[in-house]
Order: C-alpha cells, then sequence, then structure tokens
C-alpha cells in the first residue's frame, strides 16, 4: 500500500521524531536523499539550477546543492537574497555555487521554493520563473511537493509549477497521489519516497493506494468463497449472487456490459432483472445469467447493481433493491433517485458530472477538487463513494481514502463504466465491505484495461474479457507493477 498523510500529520510526526534526533538530522537525511535521486534521474554531469525558497524546503534544497556542486555545475536561485537558510547557505557558499536570479538556460532545475508550508499559489519573483520554465521546458524536480500546489485538497492554484519528477520525504502527501494536483502537477512515475525515520510516528495516512503487492485483500475476499475444507464448501451460492437491474430500451448495451463486469468478477452467479425483450437479450449474450422479468420473482442475492444506463426504471430499480436489505451499488441514473438514507450498505459509482449532479454544483466544481466533493457526497449520504476519473476516489466516511493507480487513458470509452460497476457489484456479493468492493474493483478494473489495451484503443467489452486473468494473478501473487500504468500516455 502507498500511503500519503496530511500537512500536520506530517508535522506532528517530524516533531516526535526531531525530539530524538541530533538538530539538523532530518534536513541532512531529506538533503542527502534528494541529492541522490537528482544523480539519479538526472545522469551525467547536465549543469542544475536550485530554485531556493525562504523555508526549510529551500534548506534542503541548499545542502542538495552543495553535495552535488562537487561533481557537477551548480546554480542556487533565490527567491529572497535576504531571506534564506543560514547552514544551508553557507554550505552552497563553501562549495562554491554561483548565485543567479533565474533558471533561464537551465536544462535541469530544482523545485525547492516551497514543500509542505507554503501557501497555494506562486509569489514573485517565482510566478516568473514558472513562466521561463513553461516557456524553456527543462526537466523540473520538485522537493517535496511542486510548488503552488493545494497540499492536502489537492488542488491547483493559478500558478504552480508542474514537475517532471518529484522526491518526497517521509510518506506521500495527498497531491502526490490525487487528482487534479497528481495529474497536472506530478508529471511522469509516481514520486521516490526517502525515508526519514518518520514512520514510527505517523497514524493512519489520509490517502492510501493499492499496489499489486497488496493481494492480501483480494485473498481475504476469496478465502471465504473458495473455501473448500470449511463446514460450508464453495458452491456458487457460497461464491454470492449478484444481482443486476440496469440497461434500459434505450441503453441496452449498459446492461450487457454491467452483467459482463459481473461476471467476470469473482462471484458464483448473476441475476438478472429487466423487462422482457432486454432480459432475452442478455441471455442471448449471456447464457450463464439467471433472468427474471417479473422483479417480484426476482429471487435471492447477496448484493445488488442498480442504474446503469437505467433511464426511466432507474428510481424503481433501486426502490426494489433496497428492499432486499443486501449492499448496493448505486451507479448512474439511480444517483439521482437517491433516499435521503440508504438503509444498507452502499457504493455509490459517480463520473464527475452525476457527482456535481448529486451535490447541485458545476462539473467544473467537482473537477477542481474531487476530493473535497466525494468527500462530502460520502459524509451526505454516509456511504461509500466512488468518484471515476483518471485516478478514481474510493472515499468513506471515517476511513483514509482510498485512490486508484491502475489504467490508462484507453479506459475513457463509452461502457467501461458499466463494466466497473458490475464488477464491484460481484465483490459485494462475495462479502466485501463496500469501501474495499469499490477499490478491489477499481484497481483490477484499470490493470484489466492496460491488459487489454497493449497500448492502443479499447472497448468496455475487452476489458471484461480481461478481468479474470487479472484477478487470477493478482491472487496468486504474479501481477506485475509495471503492468499496472501505462505512463506513457500520462
Ligand atoms: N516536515 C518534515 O518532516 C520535514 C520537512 N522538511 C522540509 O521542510 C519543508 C517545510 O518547510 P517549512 O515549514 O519551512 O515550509 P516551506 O515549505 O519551506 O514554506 C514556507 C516558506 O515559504 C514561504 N512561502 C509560503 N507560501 C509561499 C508561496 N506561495 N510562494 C513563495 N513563498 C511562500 C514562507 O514565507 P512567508 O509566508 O513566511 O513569507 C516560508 O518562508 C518540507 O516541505 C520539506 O521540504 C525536511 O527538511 C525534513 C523533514
Ligand atoms: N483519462 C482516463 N484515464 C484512465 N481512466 C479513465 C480516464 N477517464 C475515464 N477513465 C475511467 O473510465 C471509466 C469511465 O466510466 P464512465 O464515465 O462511467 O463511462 P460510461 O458511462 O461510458 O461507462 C471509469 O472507470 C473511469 O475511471
Amino acid at each position: 500500500m502507498l500511503y500519503a498523510h496530511t500537512v500536520a500529520d506530517v508535522r506532528a510526526a517530524e516533531a516526535a521524531l526531531m525530539a530524538q534526533v541530533p538538530p539538523g538530522s532530518l534536513m541532512r537525511w531529506a538533503a542527502a536523499g534528494l541529492a541522490a535521486y537528482v544523480r539519479e534521474v538526472v545522469p551525467g554531469g547536465s549543469p542544475v539550477v536550485f530554485l531556493v525558497g525562504t523555508g526549510d524546503n529551500g534548506g534542503d534544497a541548499l545542502f542538495a546543492a552543495a553535495e552535488l556542486a562537487r561533481e557537477r555545475y551548480v546554480a542556487v536561485a533565490p527567491v529572497d537574497p535576504s531571506r534564506v537558510h543560514g547552514p544551508g547557505a553557507e554550505a552552497v557558499q563553501a562549495a562554491g555555487c554561483r548565485f543567479v536570479d533565474s533558471p533561464r538556460g537551465f536544462p535541469v532545475v530544482v523545485d525547492g521554493i516551497v514543500g509542505i508550508g507554503g501557501s497555494p499559489g506562486l509569489r514573485a519573483p517565482a510566478d516568473a520563473w514558472a513562466d521561463v520554465i513553461a516557456a524553456e521546458r527543462p526537466f523540473v524536480i520538485a522537493v517535496d511537493v511542486p510548488s503552488g500546489v493545494d497540499v492536502d485538497r489537492a488542488t491547483l492554484p493559478a500558478s504552480y509549477l508542474p514537475a517532471d519528477a518529484t522526491c518526497t520525504f517521509g510518506t506521500f502527501k495527498n497531491a502526490l497521489l490525487v487528482d487534479p494536483a497528481a495529474s497536472q502537477a506530478v508529471r511522469g512515475a509516481l514520486p521516490r519516497v526517502v525515508d526519514i525515520g518518520l514512520g514510527p510516528f505517523l497514524p493512519p495516512p489520509s490517502v492510501e493506494a493499492l499496489t499489486a503487492a497488496d493481494n492480501r485483500l483480494l485473498q481475504a475476499v476469496l478465502r471465504s468463497t473458495l473455501d473448500t475444507r470449511g463446514a460450508h464448501p464453495t458452491q456458487k451460492y457460497t461464491r454470492g449472487v449478484v444481482g443486476v437491474a440496469a440497461g434500459s430500451a434505450a441503453y441496452a448495451g449498459a446492461a450487457q456490459l454491467c452483467v459482463r463486469g459481473a461476471q467476470a468478477g469473482v462471484a458464483g452467479m448473476v441475476r438478472f432483472v429487466g423487462e422482457p425483450a432486454l432480459a432475452a437479450r442478455i441471455v442471448d449474450r449471456c447464457p450463464e445469467v439467471v433472468a427474471h422479468t417479473d422483479p417480484e420473482e426476482r429471487g435471492r442475492v447477496q448484493a445488488w447493481v442498480v442504474g446503469s444506463g437505467g433511464g426511466d426504471d432507474a428510481a424503481a430499480r433501486l426502490h426494489m433493491a433496497l428492499e432486499d436489505e443486501v449492499p448496493v451499488v448505486v451507479d448512474a441514473d439511480a444517483l439521482t433517485h437517491l433516499p435521503e438514507r440508504l438503509p444498507v450498505p452502499a457504493l455509490l459509482t459517480p463520473h464527475a458530472g452525476e457527482l456535481a449532479r448529486m451535490l447541485d454544483v458545476s462539473r467544473d466544481d467537482v473537477e477542481a477538487d474531487p476530493l473535497g466533493h466525494a468527500t462530502r457526497a460520502a459524509e451526505r449520504w454516509e456511504a461509500t463513494v466512488l468518484l471515476k476519473g483518471v485516478r478514481t476516489l474510493v472515499v468513506h466516511p471515517g476511513a483514509p481514502t482510498r485512490v486508484n493507480l491502475t489504467g490508462t487513458p484507453w479506459l475513457a470509452t463509452a461502457g467501461a463504466g458499466d463494466v466497473l460497476a458490475g464488477l464491484a457489484g460481484s465483490f459485494l456479493a462475495a462479502g466485501a465491505s463496500p469501501r474495499d468492493a469499490g477499490s478491489l474493483a477499481a484497481f483490477v478494473h484499470g490493470a484489466a484495461a492496460v491488459a487489454a489495451s497493449g497500448g492502443g484503443p479499447l472497448t468496455a467489452g475487452r476489458v471484461a474479457d480481461a478481468v479474470p486473468a487479472v484477478i487470477g494473478a493478482w491472487h496468486n501473487g504474479t501481477l506485475d507493477e509495471s503492468h499496472l500504468r501505462d505512463w506513457r500516455d500520462r
């Protein structure tokens, strides 16, 4: 699992650690890690300019500059020459670094303007430096976080300095994993986390992300469903039955894709409830599905998926599902018919436009602050909210938010959300909590998209087809981290 912490939690951990180590230790460790990282990502002798702010972020940059000056040409551009970190300034002077007043002309820039102590946005002269960098496009390495971003909210003010690589300390920060900051300001690979000993002092994270190594969550779900030795050995019903009440005459394909997502997942059986013509088409295409045309005769399920392509029926389908008192995935059109209080554990799966409608704000508002809006909705409905996007969020009140890092932009294809809803329903039916079901489904869905895409275009049906192999590989520990995310397209 990757973990991100809030600024306040990092500061508290830093204070606790600092009380136990000699003064200046943390900054020395951070600077040594930064220098090693610069060496690694910019090998050879390219000249580097360090942009140095007035706080400790600038201090980190100065000590790293002094170390690297032994090997290559290093210049230092202070934001305010009268306010630089004292011991750091002495170190760069002793190392013979040149002082400059702009990053102009340097192929490599290290951004030590502000870190976790910065207020969002850039002030003079850093705002003008950002313009120079935008025009010249040197390789930019951020110290701790790209300067100017809102570190906890992961939002972007009018001015900030995007980085091509980021070296952070102790733990990830929200802005390094969550959009829009993560996608816009943190280009390239995931940031490097330099261990400075904060670990034992950090509380639970504010944000976390599953990795290929985190298959224990999946194994825990499958342990009970694939049990061959217990009192109730595996049969289709013990694996869970997922009910799909999705699609409409206008969106018949949504019903099929939702069913295919559910079938590709971990449940033992899929039931479909819908009007006769639609049910017939589903069974033609997916003969394993048990279809019910009379909702009163719908049979028992352990979880429902409602709303995908739901049209006019969505409200009635949601009402029907809630009557069964089992967990429910609420998708697409059904999201506009949520009751004041949900009587069952629920996973709400909006995209930004749907969440905007739920909260009566604009889509732009949601896209500018996805974490804030998804959190608002989770608290408002006391439910888990899975907000779909480049980095899908799974927000559950009172628990660390999960951000999904698998996927490819090719996944932005019609029907992909229907497959995800069905897949999430299968995890719910197998006994996962809405939070685990949402994050497992998002992870597998994204990884299946990368596998199916092979770097090229995708259809949603092919994503569903790739799901079983991804679940198998993740479960048995052979899923390769490098195949999870199509970084070239980011
Ligand atoms: N915590 C840890 O575990 C460790 C922390 N470490 C490092 O310390 C960093 C935090 O240092 P920090 O607290 O000194 O704050 P920092 O990010 O330098 O910014 C504050 C300064 O910037 C200024 N400033 C503010 N906003 C601005 C803006 N928009 N544009 C321009 N300037 C702005 C502000 O000036 P003022 O507002 O006071 O005029 C103030 O002087 C952290 O990110 C990491 O790199 C490591 O050394 C070791 C372990
Ligand atoms: N740029 C992107 N990169 C990666 N994944 C994306 C991107 N854009 C959308 N997605 C994913 O694609 C899926 C689209 O779902 P949705 O918006 O509901 O589409 P539809 O309604 O057509 O099924 C979601 O899982 C979302 O997270």
